[in-house]
């Protein structure tokens, strides 16, 4: 398992850029709040511990995750000059099919976002078989994938932040 013996909190300071000047929205799924909770945590702790200051962070809730599609959309619209986004989420099998359409479409229309749109949204959503799994993943022996998710969004920020003095 791509995880397992890994912990996706770690990770060496002296690779992240400096983010002292970086503006980041974060649209948190109130759906396993227990969860969404921990990762947005990570996240948070994330961003402070490499310079990011708080009034530079903006967050909104939505209901469940096929909904952080929409505010990741109007978030970016809303805050132009935010440099990433992330999406947290967390969905969970139940004894349905539907867990499949929700991940599948939360992950496509993050996808799409990231091709239509000029700020990255970075996807934090956990797509577990049960709590345990989810547990572990946000804060537990896993580590924190909200964790994982502040460094992407660090590094691109600083990629779209090159890419825009590259392209003069
Ligand atoms: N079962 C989970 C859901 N389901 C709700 C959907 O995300 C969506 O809010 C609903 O279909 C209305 O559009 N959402 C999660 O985030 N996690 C789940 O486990
Ligand atoms: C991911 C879901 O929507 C799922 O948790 C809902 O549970 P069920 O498939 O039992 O209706």
């Amino acid at each position: 398992m791509a995880t397992e013996g890994k912990n996706l909190s770690q990770y060496d300071k002296d690779t992240i850029p400096n983010a002292k000047d970086f503006r980041f929205g974060i649209v948190v799924s109130e759906w396993n709040d227990e969860i969404t909770e921990g990762l947005f945590q990570g996240a948070f702790d994330a961003w402070i511990e490499n310079g990011v200051k708080k009034e530079n962070i903006v967050r909104w809730n939505v209901p469940g995750s096929f909904e952080l599609i929409y505010g990741c959309k109007k978030l970016g619209e809303s805050f132009e000059m935010l440099d990433a986004i992330i999406a947290v989420g967390s969905v969970i099998q139940g004894e349905t099919k539907h867990f499949d359409f929700v991940c599948e479409g939360v992950t496509q229309g993050i996808k799409d976002l990231n091709i239509q749109t000029d700020i990255p949204v970075i996807f934090c959503v956990l797509t577990d078989n049960n709590i345990e799994q989810s547990r572990a993943r946000s804060g537990g022996k896993h580590g924190n994938k909200g964790t994982e998710a502040a460094i992407a969004a660090i590094k691109m920020a600083q990629l779209r932040k090159d890419a825009k003095f590259y392209k003069g």
